[in-house]
């Protein structure tokens, strides 16, 4: 039967859309980050879980923004610097391994930082935030107390002023800067887009309360990394960063002496560690995360013992900046930490390792062993580096893509510690 005039442009119309659908949803597919550009030779694929999630969380950024009134958000982009800033990557990789060997736990505490950051409403610098009045910082809520690599930020941030003013983020910095601190300690080196923006806000509650407890068991932990889209083997994979850098004794004393009330110590330890860390944290030991005196340095890293040293790692910095107060001490000083150890070769495997010999550090690490899926990943980490290291480069990459803020949301802060 012959159609109406109306009814075929009708069905072009509808083609029309239909097709431009397609071509905008292949666009940002391809678009979206290097998720699905960048791909690994051997077993590895993501699975389609990550990839509607990415999908999903394109879709609703662009709506909220639609929603409001303004331009729809622009996605992350392969070298968003290259016209505006192309030295910005260059001078980050620089100062980042210029203060590691200053300091070589700035790699840990800038990985820490970064997970704290994406962590807590994406990968915006909201952690980097001081506390102004009617906002109060996610740096001084109880489980960001321990940070350390704020001043290295700082530092790092301060010299791509210098050459660019007002243009590179501090949450791209921030995710660049872990990127190097992961290459450092013998973790794989993961491809990152740019174009994440500064948040305007500090979000001290969130913090307060979801980021994953130390004492946590296995369903709070793996619920917890769900909301974030995180399925168990990659949880499994990003608890791994634990290999490297140092546990204070308070995140893990209960253990020793008074798990759960019981007066005992947590069961599922192994005897030999138990003895090693109840000699690191005895029973009456403060419970207290220490800070050392500026400048101190027991590692084999040599400390700027003076102002003019650590004033040559950036003019714009003041000299009464301490760089965390040199990212507080090593291990040895303080004898109230314990390190799984594995910086170098064994970045990731010592730490699946330990899980396995029921020695892991903090309950929440230990409880890694208590379900059938993540202990299969356990297992498999302890054995296959490259498998870890091929992971992991994922799993951060996700993570640096946390709900990023792009424009024109945001904004670029000039001072990391501000809003601009
Ligand atoms: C269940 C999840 C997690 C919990 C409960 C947890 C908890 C902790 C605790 C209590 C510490 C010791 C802090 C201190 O003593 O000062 C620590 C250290 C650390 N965490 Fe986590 N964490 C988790 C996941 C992660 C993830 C996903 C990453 C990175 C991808 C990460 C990276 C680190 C690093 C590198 C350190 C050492 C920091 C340093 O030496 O400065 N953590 N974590
Ligand atoms: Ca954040």
């Amino acid at each position: 039967m012959p159609r109406s005039f109306s009814e075929s442009a009708t069905m072009r119309t509808l083609s029309f859309f239909i097709v431009l659908l397609c071509v905008w949803i292949s666009f940002r597919m391809t678009n979206r980050s290097n998720h699905f550009s960048f791909s690994f030779s051997s077993s590895f694929s993501l699975n389609s879980k990550s990839n509607s999630f990415w999908i999903f969380q394109d879709i609703l950024l662009d709506s909220e923004a639609l929603e409001d009134g303004q331009a729809p958000a622009r996605s992350l982009e392969y070298d968003f610097y290259r016209e505006t800033c192309p030295e910005a990557d260059k001078i980050i990789r620089a100062k980042v391994h210029q203060l590691f060997k200053i300091k070589a736990s700035l790699a840990p505490a800038l990985l820490r930082l970064a997970f704290h950051d994406c962590f807590i409403e994406g990968c915006d610098a909201s952690i980097l935030l001081d506390a102004v009045e009617g906002m109060d910082s996610e740096k001084d809520s109880p489980p960001n107390e321990s940070l350390k690599g704020f001043d290295g930020i700082d530092i790092i941030k301060s010299d791509v002023e210098q050459v660019c003013p007002g243009v590179v983020s501090c949450a791209d910095i921030l995710v660049l800067a872990a990127r190097e601190a992961v290459l450092l300690s013998g973790g794989p080196f993961y491809p990152l887009n740019t174009g994440r923006r500064d948040s305007t806000a500090s979000f001290s509650d969130s913090a307060t309360n979801e980021l994953p407890s130390p004492h946590a068991d296995l369903s709070e932990t793996l619920a917890s990394f769900s909301s974030r889209g995180f399925d168990e083997r990659e949880t499994v994979t990003l608890l791994g960063a634990h290999s490297i850098g140092v546990i204070h004794c308070k995140f893990f004393q209960n253990r020793l002496y008074n798990f759960g009330g019981t007066d005992e110590p947590d069961p599922t330890l192994d005897s030999e560690i138990l003895e090693q860390m109840r000699s690191k944290c005895p029973k009456n030991h403060s419970s207290s995360s220490p800070a050392a005196p500026p400048f101190s340095d027991g590692s084999p890293m040599k400390a700027p013992r003076s102002p003019s040293l650590y004033n040559s790692l950036s003019s714009a910095v003041p000299p009464s900046t301490s760089f965390d107060k040199l990212l507080s001490s090593s291990p040895k000083d303080q004898g109230t930490v314990m390190t799984y150890g594995g910086t170098g070769a064994d970045f990731g495997t010592v730490y699946y390792r330990s899980l396995l010999q029921g020695k892991g550090i903090l309950y929440a690490d230990q409880q890694l062993m208590a379900g059938e899926e993540t202990g299969l990943w356990v297992r498999a980490y302890a054995s296959d580096a490259s498998l870890y290291q091929r992971d992991f480069a994922l799993a951060m990459m996700k993570l640096s893509n946390l709900h990023v803020l792009t424009a024109p949301r945001g904004q670029i802060r000039l001072n990391c510690s501000r809003v601009a």
